[in-house]
């Protein structure tokens, strides 16, 4: 099969150098990702398009690529046939992959030929449109404004018959645009946020502020590397955890109560700040909406903004909550923000929504910002693509090889568990359903989450241990 990759406009209007650049970078982050899958694949890029080929194994592999790499405006599938310049062959297949395209419609044959043939494309193109006409039931042939158009390329022997017109992501490639650091609390609107950026072209590394749940953390990673995976795995980004359990006592001692929520928002730009300095990065991300909750007010984002000189980006400040859960559905977060634990409830009680600049000075100069420093210092910061192996040899909660005993709980969805079987005795429960589940089992026995990757069963046996339940760890079979 081959695709041939159709650039975001944005790219093709810019000038020459830049064009060019931006072709490039996006031809070696194709290639990057494709020959991950399989280093037969030929990636070939052209000033206006880039050609990708490969042995039909890969094709799903492929399309699932093309659809989320940023930059790719769509895609057309082609398929190829050795045809050499038999008309009669050549009609045959373009009509298969059309004849009901054109059904009550009128339509027009436009092929383009490379090489040496005996006929001429316009002999082809005369040949093949006689040829659905008699065959097919369109409403005849119109040169000029016609309503479908059927298009084949004749490259030596090969005959390409467009069959599929897929859209990508559009956006730019990344790489293209510099980094910034996200601030990822997991929830619907920084995945989105994060989402918006890696969209844009702009390498986007994560940035998480541990407030004192490890299954947020481990929560927060997982939907990290998943949002990674799926849209920028073209370039390795970091991950950087900040332990705030300190910073939120300090917060609760030296604040008054209706300034806390917009307070910690102010100490973890700080801390991303410094963090961001260090990683030569000059912008951070938020998922801050304007009006969405109280700390985002104009007035209170001005009062955060005042403790940063770096640029933060708010890709959803103007967007409305129903716009961004429904990016989360398309982009596949929503599931993830749904089952993130909220650690931020007991910051927001009463907030000032329309904060004072100087009450808020005032609030600030009682704080101990060697607490934040501290924090800062002992933040810790891992490549994304590592996160797998991270949770699971700094997990919180216990890892087992062998059940022992212990009923093993397969927490896939049900399609997913019985694609890929275990092969030993267990119960499917979706994690979806595990915590309305997990009580009404027969707590004298002993549990182990099992999940593909190991992350979403820590995660969630993390859960039930914060829920009080202690018979539960982890199984990951060697
Ligand atoms: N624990 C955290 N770690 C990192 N960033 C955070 C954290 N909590 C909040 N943020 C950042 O602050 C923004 C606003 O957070 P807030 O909790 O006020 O709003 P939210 O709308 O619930 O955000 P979200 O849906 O992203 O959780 C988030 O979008 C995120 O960028």
């Amino acid at each position: 099969m081959k695709f041939i990759v159709k650039l975001f406009p944005e790219i093709m209007i810019k000038g020459g150098p830049v064009k060019k650049r931006m072709i490039n970078m996006l031809n070696e982050n194709l290639r990057t990702l494709l020959f991950r899958i399989d280093d037969s694949i030929e990636i070939k890029r052209f000033f206006d398009k880039i050609e990708v080929q490969t042995k039909d194994e890969f094709t799903d592999s492929v399309r699932k690529v093309l659809q989320q790499t940023p930059g790719i405006e769509q895609y057309l599938e082609v398929v190829q046939y050795e045809t050499g310049d038999d008309l009669e062959a050549i009609a045959e297949k373009v009509a298969e992959h059309n004849l009901n395209l054109i059904n009550g419609k009128t339509f027009v044959v436009r092929a383009k030929r490379n090489g040496e043939h005996q006929v001429t494309s316009s002999e082809i193109e005369r040949f093949v449109g006689s040829y659905m006409y008699k065959h097919g039931e369109s409403a005849g042939v119109d040169l000029r404004n016609p309503e479908v158009k059927v298009e084949f390329e004749l490259i030596q022997n090969t005959l390409n018959v467009i069959t599929k017109r897929q859209s990508g992501l559009g956006g730019f490639p990344i790489g293209m645009q510099g980094d910034v650091l996200s601030l990822m609390s997991g929830g619907f609107d920084s995945t989105v946020a994060s989402y918006l950026t890696m969209k844009r072209g702009i390498k986007t590394h994560f940035i998480f502020f541990n407030l004192g749940g490890a299954a947020h953390e481990v929560g927060v990673k997982q939907v990290a590397l998943y949002l990674w995976s799926q849209f920028g795995a073209s370039h390795r980004v970091q991950f950087i955890s900040v332990p705030f359990e300190e910073v939120v006592e300090e917060i609760f001692r030296s604040t008054h109560e209706s300034y806390m929520g917009v307070t910690l928002k102010r100490l973890m730009i700080m801390a991303s700040e410094k963090i961001a300095e260090v990683m030569g990065i000059d912008a951070l991300v938020t998922g801050e909406s304007v009006a969405q909750v109280s700390s985002q007010t104009l007035r209170n984002l001005a009062i955060i903004d005042e403790v940063s000189n770096k640029l933060i980006l708010r890709p959803l400040a103007t967007m409305n909550k129903p716009e961004i859960v429904k990016i989360a559905d398309k982009i596949g977060t929503r599931e993830f923000a749904e089952n993130m634990p909220e650690y931020c409830g007991v910051i927001s009680k009463n907030p000032v929504t329309n904060g004072s600049f100087s009450r808020m000075a005032k609030e600030a100069s009682r704080f101990d910002y060697d607490v934040l420093e501290k924090a800062v210092e002992q933040s810790i910061t891992i490549p994304v693509d590592k996160i797998i192996e991270d949770v699971n040899t700094t997990a919180p909660v216990e890892v087992v090889n062998t059940p022992d005993g212990a009923i093993v709980i397969d927490i896939r969805r049900e399609s997913e568990a019985s694609h890929a079987p275990l092969d030993i005795e267990n119960v499917n429960i979706p994690f979806n359903e595990l915590n309305r589940t997990y009580k009404k089992l027969d707590q004298s026995q002993q549990y182990l989450l099992y999940c593909e990757k190991g992350v979403m069963s820590q995660l969630h046996a993390q859960y039930l241990r914060d829920a009080g339940f202690e018979n539960i760890r982890v199984y990951r079979p060697k």
